[in-house]
């Protein structure tokens, strides 16, 4: 069963074309993260789903219904970029009040546990750190006990103590069967979490699947060694596809073919050192996806 569903959205705003042909199926119970570079639409396309914006072309499902009809509101929570809380509000006022808009929310407490707040709990949302502010809108996102849950950028400003404990409450929740749709530059979270990865450029989909399928669709590897050769020679090794060198010669290149790459430095009788060959990660795939140009159309 799908708990989203995007059929040949369009969005524009003036002449920007935010979204274009978008179709995406989200299915229940899984933790899909939307990746992609600045302005590819992922704001966009949540701010959709969430029911805040309408779309120019094209149908939005949550739920199985409009975004904006009271039965999908009630079964959807949202960690906005951006929050708006207000600050005048202790942590503890402000997730009882947004607990009070749920039909069947967590306890209060429950929700200030699963955000780490219960130590704050009594300060005023004005007063909170960065990373204070990122958990208190999670806590409001969750506390509504919600079936989807849209995380955008969860993490952004969180330490890495915060970001591990996040992690585990995100986990817990995915256990317990809700849908979660994450937005995140941060790559390696996406690989360790993501049951789906969809990845957004221009307004569509450029690639969807597993993290395995989508590192293995791009077949890079890294080939990484110390040598004399500039970045012009790196360039043209046969079968690279990217290359950076620093000053002191340390190379990293993107390939599909790391044999050729090697078989041609010791045809050439390159001398190099320091070799590491490993698989493309996610981050790999992402860059080779998104640095190929647009298919016209
Ligand atoms: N309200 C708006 N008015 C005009 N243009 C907009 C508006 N909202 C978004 N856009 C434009 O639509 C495009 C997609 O923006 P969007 O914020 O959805 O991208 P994004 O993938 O979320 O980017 P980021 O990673 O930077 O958050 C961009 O070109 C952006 O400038």
């Amino acid at each position: 069963m799908n708990a989203i569903e995007l059929s040949g959205v369009d969005k524009t705003f003036g002449k920007v074309e935010a979204l274009r042909g978008l179709t995406l199926d989200v299915r229940a119970g899984e933790l899909t993260a939307l990746l992609g570079p600045n302005g590819a639409g992922k704001t966009t396309a949540i701010s959709l789903m969430l029911g805040l914006a309408k779309p120019t072309r094209g149908t939005v499902r949550v739920l199985g219904e409009d975004p904006k009809h009271d039965t999908v509101r009630a079964g959807i929570g949202s960690m906005p970029q951006e929050s708006a809380i207000p600050q005048a509000l202790t942590v503890r006022e402000a997730v009882t009040l947004f607990s009070r808009l749920y039909p069947a929310p967590l306890e209060v407490n429950k929700a200030l546990e699963l955000a780490q707040l219960a130590d704050v709990a009594g300060r005023r949302a004005g007063a909170l750190s960065g990373g204070q502010a990122r958990r208190l809108a999670f806590a409001l996102a969750v506390v509504g006990n919600p079936q989807v849950l849209f995380l955008d950028e969860p993490t952004t400003g969180m330490d890495a103590s915060s970001r591990q404990a996040f992690w585990a409450a995100v986990d817990g929740l995915k256990a317990a069967g809700r849908t979660i749709l994450l937005t995140t530059h941060y790559l390696e979270e996406a690989e360790r979490t993501a049951d789906r990865v969809v990845v957004m450029n221009a307004g569509s989909v450029l690639a969807d699947g597993t993290p395995e399928s989508l590192r293995g669709s791009v077949l890079t590897s890294r080939v990484r060694f110390t040598s004399d050769l500039v970045l012009a020679e790196l360039e043209a090794l046969p079968g690279v596809e990217g290359a950076t060198v620093d000053s002191r010669g340390h190379a990293d290149l993107r390939t599909r073919q790391p044999e050729e790459v090697l078989r041609a430095l010791y045809a050439r009788n390159i001398p190099f050192n320091e070799l590491e060959v490993s698989r493309a990660s996610l981050e790999d795939a992402f860059l080779t996806l998104t640095a190929e140009p647009r298919k016209a159309g």
